[in-house]
């Protein structure tokens, strides 16, 4: 206290210069810090080198420096080359001119200009949205992202999806799971999304026909939405269904399908229709960066125990996936195994790996059921480079292994999707 009252007089007395005994100069302080009889004690005039070196002050004003420069560059734009170049030489010449930690951030400052990315950080891996990620084909995905060393939010209802499914990687600071349906909107920042909210199976989409149309429409314009609003590229999973039952075969993409629109099927058939129509929109009309994928029917490892789905093609659609959201080609691109099989063909493959006791019957096919599909995928070998590689045969009994571990709680580590 005695100090601070030195120093304003100090200074309110040089600056105004004034005449021993002053009243304005020293007769207030006075006042203040002395009793107005006691004489204040004799204080030298200190040289601007003193002011600056007592208390400290230097190491507050070097210190104060320091951190607005530091503060400057990270708060420099991250791309732009140009822009963030121009920030880092000016934050490494002020410090250089401060005199200081030139070392230490120079350094810093050159990594961050080669690598994009300020101050040295790491470069981060993508931040990727899977919605439906708690489901079959959406947990692998969320697998292989991660193995990537992408950042992984699943966006899911829990409807069909299973929060074991993706329990394996509770602690992974680069996953987040939250429990949100589609059909309302969500805002998060993000790099690319896919989506693949839908329940696929007819046992569940047909549960509640008008959810499942919203899902299809309302979900997908909500994704959309988010992807326009953050610049994010999106990806639809999107379905054989939309080829209906087929007067071509096998389906090429251009083939426009024959699909019933009002029959029991089609909440599912024409909500993924619509759901391709709404991306394709937002891509001639907002320019948007979209994929679509026609899956065909999958298998594997936690496929919903009561999904009651004909298998025709195992996991291998996740790199099919990976390889569309990365590619240059907006699609649309069946993914699937073109090997073709008669239901009491895969009836016998079922007795021979699983169960020779197995007994088959036979009953009458389900309304709007396609009677016969196969995939074209010339052009995915084609423009994505991608093909299934895992027969029937070799792939039912991985799927059989899991069934078996999950319903008789035999939990044995069993092989992901993108190993095949
Ligand atoms: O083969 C296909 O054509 C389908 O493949 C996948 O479906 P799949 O993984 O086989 O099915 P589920 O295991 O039922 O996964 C769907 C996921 O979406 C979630 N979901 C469903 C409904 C909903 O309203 N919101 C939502 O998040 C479910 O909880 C589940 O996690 C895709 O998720 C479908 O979009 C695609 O049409």
């Amino acid at each position: 206290m005695a100090g601070s009252s030195s120093e304003l007089i100090y200074r309110r007395g040089h600056d105004a210069q004034p005449a021993a005994g002053d009243v304005d100069g020293c007769g207030v302080m006075a006042a203040a810090g002395y009793s107005s009889s006691a004489k204040p004690p004799h204080k030298p005039p200190l040289g601007p080198l003193r002011y600056l070196l007592a208390e400290q002050r230097l190491v507050f004003a070097l210190v104060g420096m320091a951190i607005a420069s530091l503060v400057f560059l990270l708060a420099a734009p991250s791309s732009g080359n140009g822009g963030r170049h121009e920030v880092m030489d000016g934050g490494a010449a002020r410090l250089a001119a401060a005199g200081l930690a030139v070392r230490q951030y120079s350094g810093v400052a050159a990594a961050a200009a080669g690598a994009r990315v300020p101050l040295g950080l790491k470069k981060k891996g993508l931040r990727v949205v899977v919605t439906g990620g708690a489901g079959f084909v959406g947990s692998h995905l969320v697998d292989r992202l991660l193995a990537r060393g992408d950042s992984v939010m699943v966006v899911d209802n829990l409807f069909t999806g299973r929060k074991e499914n993706v329990l394996h990687h509770a602690g992974n600071p680069n996953f987040e799971m939250i429990r949100h349906d589609v059909v309302e909107p969500i805002l998060l920042e993000v790099d690319q999304i896919y989506h693949l909210a839908c329940p696929a199976s007819p046992v569940h989409y047909k549960h509640n026909p008008v959810k499942t149309i919203k899902t299809n429409v309302v979900g997908t314009l909500n994704m959309l939405g988010l992807a326009k609003r953050v610049g994010a590229r999106f990806l639809l999973t999107s379905t054989s269904e939309v080829y209906g039952d087929p007067l071509q075969h096998p389906q090429v993409e251009t083939y426009w399908g024959n699909v019933n629109p009002i029959g029991v099927r089609s909440c599912y058939d024409e909500g993924k229709r619509t759901a391709e129509t709404l991306t394709m929109d937002y891509h001639r009309g907002a320019n948007l960066e979209v994929r679509i994928a026609r899956i065909f029917n999958t298998y594997g490892p936690r496929m919903c125990i009561d999904d009651g789905r004909v298998v025709s093609n195992f996991v291998a659609q996740v790199e099919g996936l990976m390889k569309l959201m990365e590619g240059e080609h907006v699609g649309p691109f069946n993914l699937g195994n073109p090997g073709e099989f008669t239901m009491l063909e895969l009836a016998k493959v079922v007795q021979d790996t699983i169960d020779p006791n197995a007994r088959i019957e036979f009953r009458p096919n389900t309304a709007d059921d396609p009677h016969k599909r196969k995939p074209d995928i010339s052009r995915a070998k084609e423009l994505l480079g991608w093909e299934p590689k895992i027969p029937l045969h070799k792939g039912l009994p991985l799927m059989v292994q899991d069934f078996r571990d999950r319903i008789f709680g035999d939990h044995k580590p069993h092989s992901v999707a993108g190993d095949n």
